[in-house]
């Protein structure tokens, strides 16, 4: 079995991988602080015996748990981020500095559409770009949800925006603390992904696919006008993509690939920017 680690800043999320059929086991995820114990939350390890590894939180947090696995299995696949890979050029000035998670959704995405925005709502925002033929231009950095509504210290922390709200009832003006936060939040996330998107199409003179992916990539997806695909193991597909371990990771089939949307017409995207521009 392989077991793939996402290891963010806020949570580390796992899967364990059928080496043979490629069929996803069990999935879970804890607290990136919470440390490693057995439980019901960790994966039975047992039946591990190659493991693949994406992390941007802490080196200590790393090197604890290639400790621990260490010990049980064969192989221990790390990801770094790295001037070139599969036939992507890193934009980067020093590319080892680029987030690696950021680094694994260029990969898939690249790989799914011959070149695309990749967005990851997790702690961050990110915004990626890789162009057709390869090259990667860097991003954006935004803080996320989570670390906006926290970074105002109103104490609405813990009351999370209720995902089966429409989007145009979350873009309401709020009548409680609670609502104003949550809906400015909410918008601030939607309303700069829009807009950079548009912004990086229209330089680049090309209207490239958008990918979503992230703890709150589903949420966040309500809030865009724009045509794009949710990705939900974007990272993983990275993952595999970078250390091919079964029979159908090495003929390219990257898990939960999702269908590619075509994005609007480039001239729609620069009218979009222009009535943006001016309002
Ligand atoms: N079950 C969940 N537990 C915790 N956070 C969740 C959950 N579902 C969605 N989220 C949201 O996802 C965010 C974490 O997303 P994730 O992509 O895992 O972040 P990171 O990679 O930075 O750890 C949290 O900040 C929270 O807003
Ligand atoms: C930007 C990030 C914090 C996002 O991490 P996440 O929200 O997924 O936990 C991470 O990709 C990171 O630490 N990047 C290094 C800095 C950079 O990419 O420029
Ligand atoms: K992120």
């Amino acid at each position: 079995m392989i077991l793939d680690l996402d290891i963010g800043n806020t949570l580390s999320k796992w899967r364990l991988k059928d080496r043979r059929t490629s069929e996803i086991r069990a999935r879970g995820a804890m607290w990136t602080r919470d440390e490693w114990r057995s439980g019901a939350d960790i994966p039975d390890l047992e039946i591990v015996d190659v493991i693949r590894i994406s992390n941007v939180a802490r080196q200590d947090v790393l090197e604890d748990t290639v400790q621990l696995l260490r010990r049980r299995v064969d192989a221990i696949h790390i990801a770094h981020s790295t001037s070139e890979a599969l036939g992507i050029r890193n934009g980067y000035d020093e590319p080892e500095r680029l987030g690696v998670d950021r680094w694994l959704g260029v990969l898939s995405g690249y790989q799914l559409t011959g070149g695309c925005c990749t967005v990851d709502c997790g702690s961050a925002i990110t915004m990626d770009t890789v162009l057709p033929g390869g090259q990667h231009i860097g991003g954006y950095i935004l803080p996320g949800l989570r670390l906006m509504k926290e970074s105002l210290k109103l104490g609405t922390r813990k009351v999370a925006i209720d995902p089966e709200q429409d989007a145009l009832q979350i873009l309401s003006p709020g009548t409680n603390t609670v609502d104003a936060v949550n809906h400015g939040v909410f918008m601030a996330a939607t309303s700069a992904i829009n807009r950079l998107y548009m912004e990086v199409c229209d330089s680049q003179h090309t209207a490239l696919p958008l990918l979503i992916t992230g703890g709150d990539a589903a949420l966040v997806s309500r809030g865009l006008r724009l045509p794009h695909a949710h990705w939900p193991d974007m990272v993983y597909a990275g993952l595999e993509a970078l250390f091919p371990l079964t029979p159908a990771e090495e003929q390219g089939a990257l898990a939960g690939m999702p269908e590619v949307i075509r994005p609007a017409e480039l001239k729609e995207i620069r009218r979009a920017l222009a009535f943006t521009q001016m309002l």
